[in-house]
């Protein structure tokens, strides 16, 4: 299992490209599904999560291939096979999202249930509710959803859908599998977060029929056929929001190629009011950050709120931070596990339910950590940034998962960090 070692104290400065976001390429790569004609994805970023998804769909049948520029082609004309077996499901939650597409497309879909997660039980009731709303027959057995359509039927029809609790995945399943349906979906609740907006610009240059994405209604009027298109994956604002974190914690200046600043809203006001200077335009965010920040307290919310995802990462920059902070974790029942792993580098903090207290110290001291999930992995290098000595971030396939060369990035920045091969 390879390792990160970093040792800390080094100021960034430089730039940083900031990579396709993965939380788009995932879904858009499921889109894919929806046509026979060939698709091409731009800004494809190299993930373990991206590479896990594209032996998902090779294994149904799906022609694709991730070239050196960053570009998927797939085609997905000679798809026979529409199932996602638990062996390549149970690493990525993801894969929930063939569900709707296959469906749509073909009438029938065998997808594996989702594995547990670190971060919480993370359930998918919402997404077979929404479907069994279209019209689907939904079972669940040995593992498996088991969804078809009614005998007689060919399509999915339209429905008005309205969860229990706002879902990106779920919409994201609702949406593709509307495209395809008959008739009108309306689906109320839904998330706004960028990388349902970027979807449906997807899903819109294939010919699909929607209206209100990025707020919380959404209107699909179902076509009977897709075609194919050219898309370029939004950039990522978790791994542009992860850098500013770094860079506010460290110290220094760093501007990141491509960032979508109009993406960070909540996270960028916490930092300058921590203290940091940030200035965004076109295609760039830039941070600055001198000496030692004010620690500040969020609770976690759907977008536009502050995002789970990046929860861990500003908990990091708060642990060295001055004075007392409170994050809320209001997303997933169990998005605390880095701060066990925190306390071990001295920080000082304490979990109350929902709650993490955490009191800023001076300094943090390097030691041996283990990464217990994607985000919770960022905070830990950000933290071994800033400490003291040397810190091993150990278990860093968590890492891989989300985030692309990010050692290599940090590393071109003035950051003393290197991957140790196991
Ligand atoms: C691939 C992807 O885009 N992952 C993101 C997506 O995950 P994901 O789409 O899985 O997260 P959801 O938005 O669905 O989850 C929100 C909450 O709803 C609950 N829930 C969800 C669906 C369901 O059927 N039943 C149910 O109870 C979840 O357990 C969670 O407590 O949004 C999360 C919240 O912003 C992010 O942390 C993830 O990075
Ligand atoms: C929780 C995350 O991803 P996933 O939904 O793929 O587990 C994340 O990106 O932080």
């Amino acid at each position: 299992m390879d390792k990160l070692k970093i040792r800390g104290g080094h100021r960034l400065n430089g730039t940083i490209d900031v990579a396709g976001a993965k939380n788009a390429a995932l879904p858009e790569l499921c889109a894919a599904l929806l046509s026979a004609e060939p698709v091409t994805l731009a800004n494809v970023p190299r993930l373990q999560d991206v590479a896990t998804m594209l032996k998902l769909i090779r294994n149904m049948g799906v022609v694709c291939e991730h070239h050196d520029d960053g570009r998927v082609t797939l085609d997905a004309g000679g798809l026979n096979n529409p199932e996602a077996p638990y062996e390549l499901v149970k690493t990525m939650r993801a894969s929930v999202l063939a569900l709707g597409p296959l469906l749509a497309r073909f009438g029938h879909a065998k997808v594996s249930l989702p594995g547990g997660c670190a971060i919480g039980s993370r359930p998918v009731d919402q997404h077979i509710k929404g479907l069994q709303a279209m019209g689907a027959e939904i079972t669940v057995e040995h593992g498996y959803m088991l969804a078809s359509l009614p005998a007689g039927r060919t399509r999915l029809k339209g429905a008005r859908i309205t969860t229990d609790m706002v879902t990106v995945t779920g919409t994201e399943n609702f949406m593709m599998a509307a495209a395809l349906a008959e008739g009108e979906t309306v689906l109320e609740n839904a998330a706004q977060e960028p990388e349902i907006t970027d979807l449906a610009e997807m899903l819109i240059k294939m010919g699909a029929k929607i209206e209100g994405h990025g707020t919380s209604k959404i209107r699909i009027q179902g076509v009977d056929r897709l075609q194919g298109c050219v898309h370029q994956v939004v950039a990522d604002r978790i791994e542009a929001g992860t850098f500013l974190c770094a860079v506010a914690a460290t110290g220094g200046d760093v501007v990141l190629r491509h960032g979508r600043g109009d993406h960070l809203d909540a996270v960028i006001d916490k930092l300058r009011d921590a203290g940091a200077t940030i200035e965004s335009g076109e295609g760039f965010i830039r941070v600055k950050s001198e000496g030692r920040l004010k620690a500040q307290s969020f609770r976690t919310t759907e977008y536009p709120g502050f995002p789970t995802d990046m929860q861990a990462q500003f908990m990091a920059l708060n642990c060295i931070a001055k004075g007392a902070s409170k994050v809320t974790e209001t997303i997933f029942e169990n998005r605390f596990m880095h701060v066990n792993e925190l306390v071990r580098l001295g920080a000082h903090i304490q979990i109350d339910g929902k709650v993490s207290v955490i009191e800023g110290v001076d300094k943090l001291s390097g030691a041996t950590v283990m990464a217990t999930d994607l985000r919770a992995s960022a905070s830990l290098v950000i933290a071994g940034l800033v400490a003291e000595g040397e810190t091993i971030v150990d278990r860093i396939y968590h890492l891989d998962r989300g985030y692309d060369r990010m050692e290599a990035k940090l590393r071109a920045v003035g950051a003393d960090i290197e991957r140790v091969k196991a």
